[in-house]
Formats: structure tokens, sequence, C-alpha cells
């Protein structure tokens, strides 16, 4: 598909800033297979009579690795930033850049995943595509913890090591609103 093959040129360019931006090669998160794993999500969400009511989407933050956004005219996510909701406002052409609670992990808490929903709107259709990046296939039965090269005796790792499979079965079987994957691994 078009849009798949693009999102995956622009993902492979957003690796290479995120690498630098940790201090470690433009290739390092990509050659460890972040780049990997795209699945697409469409949401449609119907106008609501009572958008005070209920949500579109409840707060969470992504449990993968990087999404990218795309989000029509009609505005309803919002971002969790000093315990205040914020707008994302469509920009027509523009993508949300979400980071993931796994690349949270990879950067030791350098890179912070983001707190989201989505409100109820009387306006709509609002539809969104997601695009979450979740690693390789490879990456499954392999240990996942923070890059090594971002620990230091003052950067001590913040998460333990685990095996990616489970945490992906956790994320699934969890019930809505229960603790986090990511929270059983905190040290
Ligand atoms: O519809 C949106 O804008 C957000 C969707 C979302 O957060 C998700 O699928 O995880
Ligand atoms: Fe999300």
């Amino acid at each position: 598909m078009e849009y798949n093959k693009h999102i995956n040129i622009l993902a492979e360019t957003l690796f290479k800033l995120l690498s630098e931006a940790l201090c470690l090669q433009p290739d390092h998160l990509s050659s460890m297979g972040c780049n990997k794993g795209c699945s697409i999500v469409s949401h449609y969400y119907p106008p609501c009579p009572e958008p005070e009511l209920t949500l579109g989407l409840r707060k969470h933050a992504d449990a993968g690795i990087m999404a990218l956004l795309l989000q029509n005219h009609v505005t309803g996510l919002q971002v969790l930033h000093d315990d205040q909701w914020f707008d994302v406002h469509p920009a027509r052409g523009g993508l949300v850049v979400n980071i993931g609670d796994l690349l949270q992990i990879l950067s030791n808490d350098k890179f912070k995943s983001v707190k989201h929903r989505v409100t109820a709107n009387r306006a709509g259709p609002r539809i969104s595509v997601a695009c979450f990046f979740s690693g390789h296939a490879d990456m499954l039965e392999e240990p996942f913890a923070t890059i090594k090269e971002l620990i230091s005796e003052t950067n001590p790792p913040r998460y333990k090591e685990f095996v990616l499979k489970e945490y992906i079965d956790k994320v699934l079987s969890s019930p809505i609103d229960s603790k986090p994957a990511i929270d059983y691994y905190k040290l």
C-alpha cells in the first residue's frame, strides 16, 4: 500500500533523528528493528449528541515504540501535560508523532511516552489512522532492555530486562484502565 510505503520511509528518518538525539549512531534504533512491525489501525468516531458524558478514546500511552497518526479536520485528540489536557489541532498534511512506552524504556526515560485521549464531539465524524511501530518480529523472543550505551554509573537503568513477547501478552490481556505494562518493569 502506497501510504504504508511512505510511512515506513518517514519512520526510518525519524528513527535516525531519535538515535542522534540519544547520541547514538544514526542507524542504531533501526538496526535493532525499531522501524519494523508497523500495524495500521483506523478509528472512526461518530458525531456524539452528548460529548460531555463520554470520551472517544480513554486516557492511555501507546504501548509500542512509536506511533504516527493522521487525523481528519475534526479536533478531538488531547495530550496530557503538567496535569492539563491540551488539544492537538489537526494540521493539514501534518502527522502526529507519539513516543510509546517501549521507546521510553529503550531510552531510559530520556524520551517520555505521552498520555493522550480523544474527546467525543458534536461535530464529526472524526477519523484517524494510526501506524504503530512495535519492532521486528525477531525482537519478540529476545531480552528487551534499555540501550546499554545509555546506561552509566550516573544514569543507572530504570527498568528490568524482560522478554518482549511477555510484555505484549500483558498489554493485550490487561483489562481497560488496569496498570500499564511498563509499570511492571520499573526499578
Ligand atoms: O484517534 C486518535 O487520534 C488517537 C488514536 C490513539 O491514540 C490510538 O489508537 O492509540
Ligand atoms: Fe494512542
